[in-house]
C-alpha cells in the first residue's frame, strides 16, 4: 500500500560560507533589526558556521492510501520546498522522508525531460524509465500526442518548443502514467482557458486514481473539491492540520 512518512523534516539552504566575515557581520546586524515573521528572520548559522536560510522545521505527518492532502500558506511558507523534498529533489538536512509507491510529479515543466531530444523521443524515454513494455509505450505515445496536440513539433527537439507546448507535453506525460502518489504544484492548474478545459477531465481522472495526492494551491475551491486533508504551513512549520473545512475556515479569516 502506498504511503508517505515524514518525520521531523528540516530543510536549510546555505547562503554564505563561514569564511566570509563581513557578510556574517552584515547578516548578524540585519538579523538583530528584523521583525519576527519577516522571511529573512530565518537566516541562521548552521553547525559548520555557514549562513543558511531555514525553510522547513520540524515537519512531521503521515499519509496513507486514499488521502489527498492540500498544502496552503502564504508566499514563501515552504509549500514548494516540501513538495520538492518529497520528490527527492532536495535532501533533508534533518529528519526523514519515506515514500512507498510509484511516484508522479507535476512540479516543474521540463523536469526529467531532455531538451535536445524530440517530443516523441522524450515520451519513449519516459516510458522506458517507468519500466513500460513496448506496447504500453506506443499507447502512451498516442495518448500524449493526442492530448498535447503538438502536431509536427512532436519530431522536433524540445528546445524549440514554446513554454506552453512544454507544459502540455509534461502534463500529458505525467498524467498518462497513473502513479500511486501524485505530487503537484498549483501552477500546473494555471494554463490558458482552452488547455485547462481539456486538462481538467484528465487531471480529475488522475486525481481520483492516484492513491495519494499532495497538492500545493492558493485556491480554496480546489482544496474543498479534491482534498480530504489540509496542512497550513506558516514560516516553514505546520500551523494547522485538519479537514479542508476546519483549516480553510481559520486560514481564510486569519
Ligand atoms: N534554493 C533556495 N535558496 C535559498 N532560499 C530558498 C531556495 N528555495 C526557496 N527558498 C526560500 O524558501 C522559502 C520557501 O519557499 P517556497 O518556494 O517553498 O515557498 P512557497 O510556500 O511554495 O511559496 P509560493 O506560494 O510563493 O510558491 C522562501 O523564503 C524562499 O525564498
Amino acid at each position: 500500500m502506498p504511503r508517505i512518512d515524514i518525520d521531523r523534516l528540516q530543510i536549510d539552504f546555505p547562503l554564505y560560507h563561514g569564511q566570509s566575515r563581513s557578510l556574517k557581520k552584515h547578516v548578524g546586524n540585519t538579523l538583530s533589526n528584523l521583525r519576527p515573521g519577516s522571511p529573512a528572520a530565518h537566516l541562521m548559522q548552521d553547525g559548520r558556521e555557514r549562513t543558511v536560510v531555514s525553510v522547513l522545521r520540524e515537519i512531521s505527518f503521515n499519509l496513507k492510501s486514499g488521502e489527498r492532502l492540500g498544502l496552503i500558506g502564504r508566499n514563501g511558507a515552504g509549500k514548494t520546498t516540501l513538495l520538492r523534498t518529497m520528490a527527492g529533489i532536495y535532501e533533508p538536512v534533518g529528519g526523514r522522508v519515506r515514500l512507498e509507491g510509484s511516484l508522479g510529479t507535476l512540479l516543474d515543466a521540463g523536469l526529467g525531460m531532455n531538451m535536445e531530444l524530440t517530443g516523441r523521443e522524450n515520451i519513449r524515454l519516459y516510458g522506458l524509465h517507468g519500466g513500460l513494455s513496448k506496447a504500453q509505450i506506443s499507447q502512451i505515445d498516442r495518448d500524449v500526442q493526442d492530448f498535447a496536440d503538438l502536431g509536427s513539433y512532436v519530431d522536433m527537439p524540445l528546445k524549440t518548443y514554446s513554454s506552453g507546448m512544454t507544459v502540455r507535453l509534461a502534463f500529458g506525460l505525467a498524467t498518462a502514467m497513473r502513479p500511486q502518489i501524485l505530487l503537484m504544484d498549483e501552477w500546473f492548474l494555471a494554463g490558458d482557458g482552452a488547455f485547462m478545459n481539456k486538462a481538467q477531465d484528465r487531471l480529475e481522472a488522475m486525481v481520483q486514481h492516484a492513491d495519494i495526492l499532495v497538492i500545493s494551491t492558493h485556491q480554496p475551491d480546489v482544496m474543498r473539491k479534491w482534498c480530504t486533508r489540509v496542512i497550513w504551513l506558516e514560516d516553514g512549520r505546520i500551523r494547522m492540520d485538519g479537514t479542508p473545512d476546519e483549516v480553510l475556515d481559520v486560514y481564510l479569516t486569519a
